[in-house]
């Protein structure tokens, strides 16, 4: 069974039809990537699948069970962890603020403390306030709080947007080094070289709807997709 399926799901903001019967497989221990350009409805899925803009038709299981009308804390607490557009991180709350605040410990699941191995510069700006940290330091703690809550998939919102070139490829190994461990993560990126490198299967999405899936090299080697709906 996937991990999380998505059929014919649409969205609207108001009267606005945002997502119009997007259908999407993520399997478990997989990376899954959606690239697409600007305002095809990317971060609407997201959301939809996070239950902050509920789709109006269609379905989403979580293994198997229907995620679709849950609020989105319940949907959080069902396993799906975010790690949000624009990261998010709180101006006055200090680094282990945020760690403690979203931590929901498991056994053999993500501590704290292995969060700081993995992240040795959030260690080190531990009481820092989020006001005060770097743009990467904002994404990796941003990506920290989502793994505390110890998700059984991680959708991640363009985690290097904005973000230097050094910091983009620090991202990218964290994000690799996390499926490597089997980390499950759907991830939509702008930054098309680095998930065609991270992924297993990429979709791409055009005005709100699916019009490719495949490996990575199946869309190297669509010239005619990468041009129509990347223009790459
Ligand atoms: N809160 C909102 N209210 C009304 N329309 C919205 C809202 N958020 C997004 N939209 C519209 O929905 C469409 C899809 O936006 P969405 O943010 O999902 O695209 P995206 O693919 O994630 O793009 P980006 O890469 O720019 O974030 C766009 O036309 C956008 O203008």
């Amino acid at each position: 069974m996937s991990l999380l399926r998505v059929e014919d799901v649409h969205t609207y903001y108001g009267e606005s039809h945002v997502l119009h019967g997007v259908n999407l497989t993520v399997e478990g221990g997989q990376v899954t990537a959606i690239v697409g350009r600007n305002g095809v409805g990317k971060t609407t899925l997201i959301r939809s699948i996070m239950g902050m803009t509920p789709p109006r038709r269609g379905t989403i299981r979580l293994e198997g069970r229907e995620i679709q009308r849950l609020p989105p804390h319940e949907i959080a607490r069902a396993g799906v962890g975010l790690v949000p557009q624009g990261r998010r991180i709180f101006p006055s709350l200090t680094v282990m603020e945020h760690l403690r605040v979203a931590s929901r410990a498991q056994p053999e699941g993500w501590t704290i403390d292995a969060i700081f191995e993995l992240f040795p510069q959030l260690k080190n700006r531990v009481n820092h306030y989020g006001s005060q940290l770097s743009g990467g330091e904002q994404s990796m703690l941003s990506i920290a709080r989502a793994l505390v809550t110890n998700p059984r998939i991680l959708l991640m919102d363009e985690p290097t947007e904005g973000l230097a070139p050094l910091v983009v490829e620090e991202v990218g190994r964290t994000v690799a080094r996390l499926a490597g461990s089997g980390l499950t993560v759907l991830l939509v990126e702008q930054n098309l070289p680095l998930a065609l490198k991270l992924a297993h299967k990429v979709y791409v999405m055009s005005k709100g709807v699916i019009v490719f899936e495949g490996t990575p090299s199946d869309l190297i080697e669509n010239h005619e997709v990468r041009q129509q709906h990347l223009g790459v």
